[in-house]
This record gives structure tokens, sequence and C-alpha cells, in this order.
């Protein structure tokens, strides 16, 4: 049996220390302020304002959106993103992370020389050589992005592009996302390309319902269906929508801070949607999103989902396992994982034994 301290509260130390998956990562979006103020550094001639940046916790949605097109500015070539994509996988191991999915959009820019190829293979580049250098500290795959307020052409080359990786870089890219500005309205254009992404084999984790009012998309997009589901904040306003999903077992990614930033979750974290769906015992999945720009970490998000739902140490440990049926890698990857978590059992007990030891001392003396 696996003893566990029993206390109220868990601390954020603890979830920093419990391994950890993360599978909601936007690239450009979880650069932490370190980086972004050495890519500002560098850029002065570009003059960007760093109002922004310095608001932290205190961003509004509008002031994300800027960071966003700030952030894009500033990785502007092979070099930066491959530099920033080793510092994201730095960050994310730093915390407690064994396994990250990053998903980032791939684009390209005449004035750099940078095409959309060059942006796979920078981000592959940096994936493979960080797992090289650190001893095998961390697992990363790469989803590109399709973004849904760009054309129907520039998603199909995106999907082009993740078929042919995942045949070239089978052990990295092994999916896709589709996100983009949730508002946009004009979504089912994109079915095609998520209907020929399951046609090749590639895992689909898509952004739905994040907004309000998008029960119709929603529907379509269940349609196919995706492999993992980005939000759903709102899947609950509609019973079919909800029935279908609760019936589905699609696992949702669950990303509190940043619903909050969005406002499209009240900010008391017992009203979060992902409450509701666990205690449906429906599979959630505790994500970033945007790390960066949202100000947060995932031992930060565990922090809050487990203290919103008075989970206990055991409880969330088993919550930071459960994500490793959803992750999209193999069958090994999966029994890799197990065993890291199985391990880390093993050092609280041995822990525990410690300090029980500890405190006969105290006693005795
Ligand atoms: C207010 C706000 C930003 C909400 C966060 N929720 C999101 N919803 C949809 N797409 C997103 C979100 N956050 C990041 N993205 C996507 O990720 C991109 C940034 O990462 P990348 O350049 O693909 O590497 C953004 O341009 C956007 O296309
Ligand atoms: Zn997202």
């Amino acid at each position: 049996a696996i003893l566990f301290r029993m206390q109220s509260g868990i601390t954020q130390e603890f979830c920093q220390q419990i391994p950890k998956v993360e599978l909601h990562a936007h690239l450009n979006g979880s650069l932490s302020n370190k980086t972004i103020k050495k890519l500002l550094d560098r850029r002065r001639d570009l003059k960007i304002s760093t109002a922004a940046f310095e608001k932290g916790e205190q961003r509004t949605m509008g002031d994300c959106f800027e960071m966003f097109k700030v952030i894009h500015s500033l990785v502007d070539s092979t070099e930066v993103i491959y530099e920033v994509t080793k510092d994201v996988i730095e960050e994310f191991s730093a915390d407690g992370v064994k396994y990250l999915e990053l998903r980032s959009t791939p684009k390209g820019l005449v004035e750099s020389g940078m095409d959309k190829r060059r942006y796979m293979d920078a981000v592959v580049g940096a994936i493979r050589d960080y797992k090289h250098d650190n001893d095998d500290v961390i697992d990363v795959k790469f989803l590109p992005s399709i973004d849904r307020g760009r054309s129907i052409k520039d998603a199909q080359e995106n999907l082009k592009l993740a078929e042919e990786y995942s045949i070239s870089c089978e052990d990295i890219v092994t999916g896709i996302d589709f996100s983009g500005n949730p508002y946009t309205t004009d979504a089912a254009k994109f079915m095609p390309v998520l209907q020929g992404a399951q046609r090749v084999g590639l895992k689909s984790a898509v952004h739905l319902s994040e907004v309000k009012d998008r029960s119709d998309e929603t529907r379509m997009f269940l349609s196919v269906p995706p492999d993992r589901i980005g939000h759903g904040t709102f899947l609950t306003d509609e019973e079919d929508v909800k029935s279908s999903v609760l019936e589905s077992r699609i696992p949702i990614e669950v990303c509190v801070s940043s619903n909050i930033a969005s406002n499209t979750s009240p900010p008391e974290h017992i009203k979060h949607h992902s409450v509701w769906w666990m205690g449906q015992e429906h599979p959630c999945v505790v994500c970033t999103d945007d790390k960066g720009v949202f100000s947060t970490g995932l031992s930060s998000e565990y922090f809050i989902i487990a203290n919103a739902l008075s989970l206990s140490e055991e409880q969330t440990l088993k919550l930071s396992e459960s994500a490793i049926d959803f992750i999209f890698a193999d069958e090994n990857m999966k029994a890799k994982l197990k065993q890291i978590w199985k391990e880390s059992k093993k050092d609280e007990v041995l822990e525990i034994t410690f300090v029980t030891c500890l405190s006969c001392l105290d006693m005795k003396n």
C-alpha cells in the first residue's frame, strides 16, 4: 500500500515535485519572460513597447493578444525558433514535466528566408538536440498547428507537412492541433483538413467550444471525431453536445488560468467547467495553454485544480498519471512513463518512512 501524507490542502511544492504530462502548450505562448527579455535586448531596433509584458498576472485579454503579436515579431528566424524551443522544453522539464507535446503554427517569413519547412526543421531539431544533450530527461512531441484565422490553403499546406514529417520524423510528429482566434465563424471550411488528418493516421487535438455559441461548429467537429478536445468550455450549454461528449469519452484538455484570463471562465476556480466534467469522471488532462502569456506553469495549474477539488496527494498524483493514457504516442512510451510514476510512488513511500523514523527518534529523545 502507498502511504501519502494526510494533510488538508496540496502545496505548490508537491505539485512541482510530482511527475507530470503536458499535452496543450502553444510554443510561442509558452515563452517565459526571461526568454522574451533576452530576445527584446537583442532586437532593440524593433522599438517594441514592453508594457504588456510588465503587467504579469494583471494582463487583460487585449494585452495577451498584444503579446502574441510582439512574440511573433521577435521569433522571426529559424535560429530563434530553435533557441526558444529549447528554452521552453528546459522550463517544462524544470517544472517536473516528463512528457511534453508542443504545438506550433509553421510560418514563413520572406525577410529572413524562413519557410514552413525550415520552421518545422528548427522545432524538430531543437527537440532532438535537447533530448540528446540532456540524458533523456523529458520526451517531447511536436503537433503542427492549423490556424483557423488563416486560409484553407494555409491549413492544407500544414496538414501536408504534418503528414510528411510524421513519416520522416515519426518519433516526434504524431498529430496536429487546430487552434487560432476562436471568434472566427467560418471554421466549417476546415472540416476536410481534419478528416484528411484522420485519414492519414494523424491524431488531432481540436480547440472546441472555447467561446460561447459555437454549438453547430462543435457538433460538426465532434462528428470527425477529434482525439482530444481543447478547452471545451461551453460544451455543457447544449444537452445533445454534452451527452455525446460524455459518451465518446474524448479527453478534455483543461487550462484554467488561460480561460480566466480570456474571460471565458469565472475567476473562482471552483466554477471552472472542468470541475463538472471531473465530477462525471470524464477524462480530463491538466494543461497550461500559454504558460508565458498567462504567467503560469503546469505545477501551478495542478495546484489550482487540486485545491479547487480538495484532492489528496494520492489523488493528485493519480490525476497526473491518468494523462498518460491520452498522449499521442505508442504503447512503449506509455509503458516508459508508467514506470516513472511507479518509481515516484516508491520515492514517496521512502520519504514518508524517513519522516516517520525521524519523528520516532524525536519521541525517544
Ligand atoms: C486570449 C487567448 C490568447 C486565449 C488562449 N486560447 C487560445 N485559443 C486558440 N488559439 C490559441 C490560444 N492560445 C494560443 N493559440 C494559438 O497559438 C498561437 C501561438 O503559438 P504558435 O505561434 O502557434 O507557436 C496563436 O497565434 C494562436 O493561433
Ligand atoms: Zn490552446
